[in-house]
């Protein structure tokens, strides 16, 4: 089966178990740090498991390209942290993505790099890529804190912490308003630890010393991400026993949190040396859950609740609103189709409203969101199902549909 280029892709479990290894793809945003960090420490350090997600190809490519127009597809990981790269190295290039990529603010990130004496430009709309970098002023005064809002993207924080132990006195950096996605910020400074940076994350205030990032050997991480939707399968199917490799107790990554939430929605997790085993329980229950630390979880929960018949409270995801679609109303309009929904219960919580039994065979759209994809595909444990646009998963976990093909899933692609 080759779901590259086909439009839809229809996909059954024919006995409905699962039992079996996954070798996941490593992650994303591990990789991508990784990359950026390497690239400012100099010549000698190891990176192993790097990830085959287009996103971290898409990266790698960027920091060896000589050409001067830049293209960060629709990596929004990619788009900040090559900004931060570019401004601080003073390179004169520009950077542009996907259509959906020009509506992802990137403001917040640029006012902060233009207080540090970089020169950004937007070629487009303020705020928003793409951008043009015209030098940075080495020698400019730059205010002691920054202020740097936290509640859209954690990204931008990220994106400044690595170049952080360059600037002469470093940087000390006050978050401002609820900070979302902070997992990733622990991660980011884990990373720079590793290469031999040190800064410290207290209440709202990071603060990075100027230090010299030393050459290292890392080794890259599964991705947890990844992992959440064969939580979702075991959740669903029938029997299941499938163990995960290459995860690890002690994370860098938030959505190791996967590995509670699921707890609730019949999934036990045991911790191998190297891999984690996933097995089924008959134990269900409705609970609420902030997903302000792990919102790539957010689809994956409220997909495999609906089916589950479990009507979640789900709050925190905000962000949602700005990443590769806007993903509560993709959500949305995907879980109308088989009579489910997330529905808005104010002050910024929502419920998941259980699903009814689908007779005919449901087509979901994927928005050109790859966890679109990937969240709804588990429901063909129960009943076949279409994904439109099967593809998307290039993002960050190319090789789903042949690891769902090695679980015994049946998959036909159409065009
Ligand atoms: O730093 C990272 O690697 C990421 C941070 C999160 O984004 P936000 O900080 O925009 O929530 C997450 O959704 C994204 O998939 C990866
Ligand atoms: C939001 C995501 O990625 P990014 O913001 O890096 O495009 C994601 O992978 O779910």
């Amino acid at each position: 089966m080759s779901a590259t280029g086909s439009s839809l892709l229809y996909i059954y479990h024919p006995t409905q178990i699962l039992a079996g290894t996954v070798t996941l793809p490593a992650s994303k945003s591990e990789s991508n740090r990784a990359l950026i960090i390497e690239a400012l420490s100099g010549a000698g350090s190891k990176l192993d498991n790097l990830s085959e997600a287009n996103d971290t190809r898409v990266i790698t490519r960027l920091l060896q390209e000589t050409a001067t127009e830049l293209n960060a597809e629709d990596a929004g990981t990619v788009m900040r942290f090559m900004t931060a790269y570019l401004a601080v190295t003073g390179q004169q290039k520009t950077i542009t993505g996907t259509p959906r990529m020009l509506q992802r603010p990137i403001g917040v990130l640029v006012d902060a790099l233009r207080e540090l004496g970089a020169q950004i430009d937007y070629l487009g709309q303020e705020g928003y890529p793409p951008l043009a970098f015209r030098g940075i002023d080495r020698n400019h005064n730059y205010p002691a804190t920054l202020q740097v809002r936290g509640d859209i993207s954690s990204q931008y924080i990220s994106a400044l912490l690595m170049v952080a132990p360059l600037f002469p006195n470093g940087l000390t950096l006050e978050l401002t308003g609820k900070v979302g996605s902070r997992p990733y910020i622990q991660m980011t400074l884990a990373l720079m630890k590793h290469f031999g940076v040190e800064g410290h994350f207290e209440g709202n205030i990071v603060h990075v010393p100027p230090q010299m990032y030393q050459p290292a050997h890392y080794i890259i991480e599964s991705d947890w991400s990844g992992a959440s939707y064969w939580y979702s399968m075991v959740a669903l199917a029938k029997e299941a026993t499938v163990e995960l490799k290459g995860l690890r107790r002690n994370s860098f990554q938030g959505d190791s949190a996967i590995a509670t939430i699921m707890q609730n929605i019949g999934v036990e997790t045991t911790y191998n040396e190297g891999s984690v085993t996933l097995t089924k329980t008959a134990r269900t229950r409705v609970f609420s859950y902030d997903f302000s630390d792990c919102p790539d979880l957010a689809q994956t929960i409220a997909v495999v609740c609906a089916a589950k018949g479990i009507a979640a409270e789900m709050s925190g995801l905000e962000s949602l609103r700005i990443k590769e679609t806007d993903r509560i109303a993709a959500l949305q309009q995907e879980l109308r189709q088989i009579g489910g929904d997330l529905e808005d219960i104010g002050n910024g919580v929502f419920r998941v409203k259980p699903a009814v039994a689908f007779t005919s065979v449901p087509e979901f759209q994927t928005y050109e969101d790859h966890r679109m994809a990937m969240a709804f595909a588990p429901l063909a444990l129960l009943s076949k199902v279409a994904i439109h646009e099967p593809h998307v998963v290039r993002k960050s976990y190319p090789r789903f549909w042949q690891d769902l093909e090695s679980m015994g899933f049946a998959l036909e692609a159409s065009n």
